[in-house]
């Protein structure tokens, strides 16, 4: 494979100093990380994981064959709803459906710019129905612009909001058609960007925009095809690239706030990263939702406007 040098040359880590780096120093001379960045109030919805269960598979981690432990997913859930409201964000409900088990994942039902909502159409048959329940969410709660897609769009789970791009996961999931759609209904420059590990079969699996006011994000380079990996070397020179352990930990699958980053807590490596970078890791538990393909992202769909 061909070397790539931004990431050979800072061990993972663009930019900043290594973790390992700062650890290997006498601790009367270590230089605490200043905390320099500001939360700004997020509004999100979310969906309780009453019917979560993994009876299909659609992505290479569920494994019918596991037993989900449903009143840890349910505690583990709301735990992130209520860290969520004690860092002053508001958190909106969807009603859940038993005949949807995957309904807890709720950044796959919409995009939301500007209080403009670009409905979701699920690839496989299993979520399909989502995508109308999140319309009428919406609609019911006074969105008055709900665009129904015509090309497949599985929400957040790939598309990913920054001052100045929309950038758009293709290869797994969604259709590069839903990229131009998506394109045309917000007005904001789309970058696609292939990504090519079934693993990381959702661009939030492999992509998180830590400051979007910013432009500045993190993401694991191997989940990306060469010249996606070089559209985002160019655009996010400063990115914070992950490394394999942390993105198979589904680091990558977090929810900053631009201050406190709320991410799967098996993601180790990432927290002297981000503390490096001024932010406050959060770690949190969600490891029975991870049996279905997701984690701290994916429970969440940010309300923009
Ligand atoms: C962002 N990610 C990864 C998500 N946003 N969603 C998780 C979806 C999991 C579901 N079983 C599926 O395979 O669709």
């Amino acid at each position: 494979m061909t070397a790539d040098p931004a990431r050979t040359a800072h061990h993972g880590l663009t930019h900043r100093p290594c973790a390992s780096h700062r650890s290997a120093a006498p601790a009367a001379d270590r230089e605490e990380p200043e905390l320099n960045r500001d939360a700004t109030p997020r509004r999100y919805l979310m969906c309780a994981p009453t019917h979560f269960r993994v009876t299909y598979s659609i992505n290479p981690w569920m494994d019918p064959s596991k037993p989900v432990d449903l009143p840890l997913a349910q505690t583990q859930w709301e735990d992130l709803r209520d860290r969520y409201r004690s860092l002053g964000h508001t958190v909106e409900l969807l009603t859940p459906r038993p005949d949807l088990p995957d309904m807890v994942f709720a950044a796959n039902g919409a995009t939301v710019i500007d209080g403009r909502v670009l409905g979701a159409l699920f690839a496989y048959r299993e979520r399909f129905e989502e995508a109308g329940a999140h319309r009428d969410w919406f609609r019911e709660n006074g969105f008055a612009e709900v665009h129904e897609p015509e090309h497949v769009n599985e929400g957040e789970g790939d598309f990913a909001v920054t001052a100045s791009y929309l950038l758009a996961g293709r290869g797994f999931r969604s259709s590069p058609l839903s990229h131009m759609e998506a394109q045309e209904f917000f007005g904001t420059p789309v970058i696609g960007l292939d990504l090519v590990d079934p693993r990381y079969y959702h661009l939030d699996t492999a992509l998180c925009v830590l400051d979007a006011a910013a432009d500045e994000i993190m993401y694991y380079p191997d989940a990306f095809s060469a010249g996606s990996r070089a559209v985002l070397r160019r655009l996010f020179p400063d990115a914070l690239l992950a490394r394999e352990a942390d993105a198979a930990a589904f680091g990558l699958n977090s929810v900053s706030d631009g201050r406190h980053v709320l991410l799967p807590q098996g993601a180790t490596g990432l927290l002297d990263p981000l503390r490096d970078r001024g932010f406050e890791p959060i770690p949190m538990d969600l490891g029975e939702l991870l049996k279905g393909g997701g984690s701290v992202k994916c429970c969440t769909q940010e309300l923009r406007g």
